[in-house]
Parts: C-alpha cells; sequence; structure tokens
C-alpha cells in the first residue's frame, strides 16, 4: 500500500493539497493537526513553539495510524509538518526504530522505505502572506519563523519529492499525482 505523507511549514498548504489530492486518488486522509494532544493546541495558540519532547508522543501516535492502515490494505495521505528528519524517521519507523534523537547513524539506512514525503517548499513571505489570510486556525502566523528555524528539509537517502507551494493547488496535486502514477 502506498503511503504519503505531505509535509512542510505551517501554511505550506499540507491541508489543502493532501486533501484534494486524497480525494482525487480516492484514499484515505488524515490531518494530523487533529491527533495534536490539548496541550499542544493550547501552547501553538498562545504562540509557543513546541519541542521534541512535545511532538514525540504525537508522531508515535501518527505512526501507529500509518502502520495500522497499511496492514489493512488501505492506502493513506497524512497531512504533517514532520520539521526534522528524526520527526520523519519516527513515523516511518516509530520511536524505537529511530535509538537515539542525537545519533542519526542509528537510523537503519539499508531498511526499505515505505513513505514517500512530498515536501511543499516555497519563499516565506509567500506563506506568511497566505497565513495572515486564514481564518479559523489555531496557529499564529507569528510562529512561522521558529517552523523555518527548525525545518530540515529532507535530502538523501529520504524517500521524498519537493513540490513548489508557489503554484495552483490543482497544478501541485496533479504533480504530486503523476510523480505516484510513475511508481505505483
Ligand atoms: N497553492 C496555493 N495557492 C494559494 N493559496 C494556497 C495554496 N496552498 C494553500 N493555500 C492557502 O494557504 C493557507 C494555508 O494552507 P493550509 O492547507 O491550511 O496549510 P497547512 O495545512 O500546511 O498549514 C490556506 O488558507 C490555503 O487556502
Ligand atoms: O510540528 C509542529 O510544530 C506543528 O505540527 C505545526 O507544524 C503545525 O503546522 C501546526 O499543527 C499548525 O497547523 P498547520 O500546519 O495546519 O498550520
Amino acid at each position: 500500500m502506498v503511503l504519503v505523507v505531505v509535509m512542510g511549514v505551517s501554511g505550506s498548504g499540507k491541508s489543502t493539497v493532501g486533501t484534494l489530492l486524497a480525494d482525487k486518488l480516492g484514499w484515505k486522509f488524515y490531518e494530523g493537526d487533529d491527533y495534536h494532544p490539548e496541550e499542544n493546541r493550547k501552547k501553538m495558540a498562545e504562540g509557543i513553539p513546541l519541542t521534541d519532547q512535545d511532538r514525540i508522543p504525537w508522531l508515535c501516535h501518527l505512526h501507529d495510524i500509518l502502520m495500522r492502515e497499511d496492514a489493512s490494505g488501505q492506502s493513506v495521505i497524512l497531512a504533517c509538518s514532520a520539521l526534522k528528519k528524526v520527526y520523519r524517521c519516527i513515523l516511518e519507523n516509530g520511536e524505537a526504530g529511530c535509538q537515539s534523537l542525537n545519533n542519526q547513524q542509528e537510523e537503519k539506512e539499508s531498511a526499505p522505505r515505505k513513505i514517500l514525503f512530498v515536501h511543499l517548499a516555497g519563499p516565506i513571505e509567500l506563506i506568511a502572506s497566505r497565513l495572515e489570510k486564514r481564518r479559523g486556525h489555531f496557529m499564529p502566523p507569528s510562529l512561522l519563523q521558529s517552523q523555518f528555524d527548525t525545518l530540515e528539509p529532507p535530502c538523501a537517502p529520504e524517500n521524498f519529492i519537493t513540490v513548489s507551494l508557489e503554484k495552483p493547488v490543482s497544478e501541485t496535486v496533479s504533480e504530486i499525482e503523476r510523480h505516484l502514477r510513475s511508481l505505483y
């Protein structure tokens, strides 16, 4: 089964692109934000960036969901910031599969990679202007800089593609769809 994580900083378009992609493919969509515990939402709403300790249980929960869906034969799109390499490792392998959070050597580089990470990337100014217009969301635009500071863009040997967030959503979705169809 195919597991896709649409990743990027707050406001990069994960929910918008992920929802449309899942609709077009007829796959199940999960919104990562829906699984943040109340303390995390409260912190973010107060303009306080999350720490590793705040994010790890949340990522473990999302890992469990992905593995459960995979085992039941369900292809899935998950919208999740997945800002650091170790966070992506946890989504893929669970916390136990990423022995030391500070020692990337522990990661099993030879293990087959199941998840395709789709990184929505673009300039901070454009994302900030989109966030200023977004309504009814707990995440304040003031946290955008800290999201960029935390971001470790995916790089080899991770299984990923980078897609520009500057294009219209329909074009971005078609680009990802074409890539997926070429793979599976
Ligand atoms: N390609 C795009 N072009 C124009 N607006 C976009 C695009 N992608 C997302 N948006 C808008 O930007 C805002 C943030 O998108 P959203 O999907 O909520 O991002 P995220 O889930 O990554 O936080 C939303 O108001 C959305 O409508
Ligand atoms: O890891 C994090 O700091 C959060 O997951 C964050 O990246 C996420 O973006 C927020 O939950 C806001 O939600 P949006 O991404 O939808 O703005």
